[in-house]
């Protein structure tokens, strides 16, 4: 079974929530990335969303582009990435999610980069600009169907406040792995309140297909990840993580800084 539909039915098992932190990918190096990896799964992160940096991350707030940017000047470029995740997968077998936009996955190649994702050990790719639309681009036509003989990443699809019903419907039943509830309209980053709406969009997209859904966009606190956790099946951050990063990305302490935020917010979720 692919690792992130083994790490749901686990967590579902147990009455769970899953937490998923994200992080830039070469942010500010490769290095630090597997370092920093190895500490969320420390803390008790069950999947990590890496970024593969993109130079016009057009979703993203100020905290995720900068972090593209470093990511980028540090010489980080899809190659690397995957050869990087081949790599650590030697040292973790934590679900890991490659998170970017398709124009550098097109400059790639779309068929060899799903091919080399899946022979990395990557369990899921969410192309922020892929429409499900698309259905010449998508991975049951390039690499067949998901199977227990030949696991392929899984397709995470995005859903919107303002994403109609029908829609969701169309995206829940193509949807493999998680489905991704953007709770607000906007770009990524920290907010100091939680949007409205969320429990009863869970609840519609959980009802219109069988993957769990979890919901991301300006979760930067305990409580925030508390809240969220008690109506989704998974609560992801981003922006705080990588603000901290930011900070102290060349600290020799960033582990245990990194912990002191990231343990609180983990602890959260698993409480709720
Ligand atoms: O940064 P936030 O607000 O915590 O949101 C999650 C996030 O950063 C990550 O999932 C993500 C990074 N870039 C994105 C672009 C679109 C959707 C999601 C993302």
């Amino acid at each position: 079974m692919n690792r992130l539909d083994q790490r749901f039915a686990d967590l579902r098992a147990s009455g769970k929530s899953a937490f998923i932190a994200y992080i830039a990918a070469g942010d500010p190096t490769l290095e630090r990335t597997r370092e920093i990896v190895l500490t969320l799964e420390k803390c008790g992160a069950d999947i990590i969303e890496l970024g593969l940096p993109f130079s016009d991350p057009l979703a993203d707030g100020i905290v995720n582009q900068m972090a593209a940017d470093r990511a980028l000047r540090s010489g980080t470029t899809t190659a690397k990435v995957l050869s990087f995740i081949k790599e650590l997968r030697q040292e973790t077998q934590i679900p890991l999610v490659l998170f970017t936009y398709l124009n550098p996955v097109y400059t790639y190649g779309f068929e060899r980069f799903h091919q080399d994702a899946a022979a990395a050990g990557v369990d899921g790719i969410l192309l922020l600009d892929l429409p499900p639309d698309e259905a010449s681009l998508n991975l049951e036509t390039t690499l067949g169907p998901n199977s227990v003989e030949h696991p392929r990443p899984a397709t995470i699809r995005l859903i919107a406040p303002t994403t109609p019903a029908e829609r969701i419907q169309l995206i829940a039943s193509k949807a493999e792995g998680f489905i991704y509830y953007v709770s607000r309209e906007g770009v990524t980053g920290a907010q100091t309140s939680l949007a409205t709406g969320i429990q009863e969009q869970v609840k519609l997209i959980q009802s219109a297909g069988s993957v769990p859904v979890a919901v991301g966009f300006g979760i930067s606190t305990p409580e925030q990840a508390r809240t969220v956790a008690t109506m989704a099946d998974g609560v992801v951050v981003g922006s705080a993580i990588v603000k901290l990063i930011e900070q102290h990305g060349h600290a020799e302490d960033l582990a245990a800084k990194l912990t002191a935020f990231v343990k609180p917010l983990v602890d959260a979720v698993k409480s709720a």
